[in-house]
């Protein structure tokens, strides 16, 4: 695996310097990225074969990008459920639920009979800002995701398999045998991704950087296909 990454620290710091300097609004990357994630789904687990997405969202921006996922998969054909215990009052948010409802996407909340039902799973619970331990209820809800992918189910993990540290990967006793199916990496891989197993699917989505950007930050732009919004990872 002989891509370059960026740690946590650094990652946040990008972040900032694209909704500063680079002129980016939260908005217009979080539609970006949950529009690669989609993308990603769509180019594994096209919904001839897979129908059903459960969309497991968490409280910050990688719960945001799992919201516009949600949304961009009911436009592709899959009939998407969301999970989001702890919704913020962010307008952002507000606004990308009020969209769902009006796509009829459902909000559930009972997990166990949605996890046995599913097709797919979209684990977008914590990103590059995730610190261990995982507090409740997510220690519970990430347990019952694992469970679900014993019982045959796929996990599409975005940006970092939720529970992984940023930087270490799988360190914490509770997630020490999580691997996702697919790993959809947002503008670059964080460290953790080197530690996905052999034949795991990876992609990089986010195209929102050039390559001059890339090069200050030492990272690397993807060679994107065409106009798709997101690039495998050999
Ligand atoms: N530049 C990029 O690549 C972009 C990244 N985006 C997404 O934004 C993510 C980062 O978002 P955020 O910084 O909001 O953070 P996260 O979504 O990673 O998570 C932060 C939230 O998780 C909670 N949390 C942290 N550790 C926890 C623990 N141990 N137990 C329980 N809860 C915990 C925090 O209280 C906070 O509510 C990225 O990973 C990516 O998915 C996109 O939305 C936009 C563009
Ligand atoms: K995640």
């Amino acid at each position: 695996m002989s891509f370059r990454t960026i740690d946590a620290a650094r990652a946040a710091l990008l972040d900032q310097e694209l909704m500063s300097t680079m002129g980016f609004s939260i908005d217009q990357l979080m539609e970006l990225a949950g529009l690669a994630v989609a993308q990603a789904v769509y180019k594994e687990y096209p919904p001839s074969s897979a129908q059903s997405c459960l969309i497991l969202c968490g409280p910050g921006n990688n719960g945001g990008d799992g919201l516009v996922a949600a949304r961009h998969l009911k436009l592709f054909g899959y009939a998407p459920k969301v999970y989001y215990p702890k919704p913020t009052n962010r307008e952002i948010f507000t606004g990308l639920t009020t969209q769902l409802r009006n796509f009829n996407v459902p909000f559930v909340s009972d997990l166990t009979p949605e996890l046995r039902s599913c097709d797919l799973i979209v684990d977008a619970l914590f990103g590059f800002s995730f610190k261990p331990p995982i507090r409740k209820p997510f220690d519970a809800v990430i347990e019952s995701m694992l469970q679900a992918q014993k019982n045959g189910k796929k996990i599409i993990a975005v940006d970092i398999p939720s529970g992984w540290d940023v930087d270490k990967g799988p360190v914490t006793r509770e997630i020490s045998d999580y691997q996702p199916d697919l790993l959809v990496s947002l503008t670059a891989p964080k460290p953790c991704a080197k530690l996905l197993k052999q034949g795991a699917l990876h992609y990089v989505g986010g195209r929102f950087i050039d390559k001059t950007f890339a090069e200050k930050w030492k990272i690397d732009v993807p060679e994107y296909p065409g106009i798709d919004q997101c690039a495998k990872v050999d």
